[in-house]
């Protein structure tokens, strides 16, 4: 199967009318699979038995007019339980880690008669920029096998890239899936905090992490966010507020007619030559469509990187103090006492991202350091949110770069952690103050012929202008139609 040449209403359309079965299509996508990760590596564990016996279930069944995933093989980042199949984090304290219940958000896709064909590669804990920081392996870009996917979301990114899947389920801290999105050519929506439950979700930062989709298309994303957005009593931070059917109105590829445009003048501060020609391209191009495009500020952009760093290590050292070797996973052998079990299991278990993140929030919560780190990230994060708000104000959408470079090079930055973390400093601000952002190809870097993505952040809850102008921009240009050639040039 190749996901290039259709979408999920097509798709949707050929299983209810039996042009293809759930099977032969659920098939076709473990051939495609398997001709390619041994290269792409997107996966940690494939489904394929599960997944060829749910789609024989569902052909036994017939396909539901109403069902829109029904019988479609999507996938699932490994940070997201999926009951009876290993769960991971990529990461080695998780190695055989079999859930025994699923997400909320599994559970919403599992109604719907989705076929989950297997769990994408991350950095482990999510914990990351390129999925470097696996346990296991690093996934390679299609685009360019000698490059970094991004992350954390990387496998996901890679795997809808690849022509694997239509979309792959993602979770977005700091950037993870429009990074990769950007890194990838693909399009990855990052909801607004509280739009999509967490119940399931393997807790990283929890006041920031957010469940999305990585896509191929702008309308395959908002069909598939619906699905998986909505109140859930498990979640005390997930929102009542009604789910718009945002797909409903993206049939109409002159929306940005009047739309106010804010381009904020420090994201394209420090931005590589490649991508700013992109990026300036792409709004020339909605400018022309009619769309007004300002320049403006959000000043504490630059103290963006260095307070998330803090708060959301802070959050991760308190959410990983449950793997001491006895809950779950991994533990270490041979060991004399209790204290022995707590240590040694966490300093086997974890990789040095993981620890440094560890080691980072619990000194920046310990006591005679927590205001002089923790509170004023914390402050720092209010006003971050203010600067939006101002923006706002006379504004309907903001829009830039994703990633101030395109995909790095594997190896180029792993030794480095503060430039890794430099990667997230046009995805961070959006996740301080919970608004949603999504990434859209935007075009191809001049230099090395890698996509870049164009971020494009809404109000809170604002999800439909966000799709609108993506789509727009999509239906109105052809990047969203080239496809890598795998192990090719491109
Ligand atoms: N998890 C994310 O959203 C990615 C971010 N680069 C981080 O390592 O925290």
């Amino acid at each position: 199967m190749d996901f290039y040449q259709t979408d999920l209403s097509q798709l949707h359309a050929d299983l209810v009318n039996k042009k293809i079965s759930a099977t032969e299509l659920t098939k076709e996508t473990f051939d495609h699979i398997e001709a390619n990760d041994d290269q792409v590596k997107a996966f940690l564990t494939m489904n394929k038995e599960a997944a060829l016996k749910k789609a024989a279930e569902v052909d036994a069944a017939g396909i539901q007019d109403d069902q829109l995933t029904a019988g479609v093989p999507l996938a699932v980042k490994d940070n997201i339980l999926t009951k009876g199949l290993r769960t991971t984090a990529a990461s080695k304290i998780l190695e055989n880690f079999n859930p025994v219940y699923d997400a909320t958000v599994i559970e919403k896709l599992n109604a719907n008669n989705f076929i989950n064909v297997g769990k994408t590669n991350l950095d482990e804990f999510a914990m990351g920029s390129s999925t470097e920081n696996s346990a296991f392996f690093t996934t390679h870009n299609p685009w360019d096998l000698t490059r970094v996917p991004g992350g954390s979301s990387g496998g996901s990114a890679a795997a809808v890239a690849a022509g694997d899947v239509l979309g792959a389920l993602g979770t977005d801290t700091g950037g993870s899936i429009r990074m990769p999105a950007s890194f990838n050519g693909v399009v990855g929506m990052k909801p607004t905090y509280g739009r999509v439950s967490r119940w399931g979700i393997i807790a990283f930062g929890s006041s920031f992490d957010q469940v999305g989709w990585l896509t191929r298309t702008v309308k395959d994303n908002a069909l598939l966010t619906a699905m998986i957005s909505g109140n859930d009593p498990h979640d005390m931070t997930s929102s009542v507020k009604e789910v718009p059917d945002w797909a409903a109105q993206l049939n109409d590829d002159t929306n940005v007619k009047g739309l106010r445009i804010a381009v904020p003048k420090e994201y394209f501060e420090g931005i590589n030559d490649d991508v700013h020609d992109v990026i300036k391209a792409a709004l020339d191009h909605l400018e022309s469509l009619g769309a007004i495009v300002d320049e403006v500020s959000l000043p504490h952009t630059k103290y963006g990187v260095p307070a998330y760093y803090i708060l959301a290590s802070s959050e991760a050292s308190s959410n990983l103090q449950r793997y001491d070797g006895i809950r779950y996973g991994f533990r270490a052998k041979d060991v004399k006492n209790i204290e022995d079990v707590y240590v040694r299991s966490r300093t086997e278990g974890f990789g040095e991202e993981v620890k440094r993140r560890i080691m980072l929030g619990t000194f920046s919560l310990s006591a005679g350091f927590y205001d002089a780190y923790f509170n004023k990230a914390a402050k720092v994060r209010r006003l971050m949110a203010q600067d939006f708000d101002n923006v706002f104000k006379d504004h309907d959408v903001i829009v830039g770069a994703t990633g101030a470079t395109p995909a790095f090079k594997i190896g180029a930055e792993i030794d480095d952690p503060q430039t890794m973390y430099m990667n997230d400093v046009l995805t961070v601000p959006v996740n301080m103050a919970g608004l949603p952002a999504m990434s859209v190809p935007a075009g191809f870097s001049a230099k090395n012929g890698m996509p870049v993505g164009l971020q494009i952040i809404g109000k809170a809850f604002d999800e439909q202008t966000v799709y609108n102008t993506g789509y727009v921009f999509e239906q109105t240009t052809d990047v969203h139609k080239k496809a890598p050639k795998l192990g090719g040039q491109n």
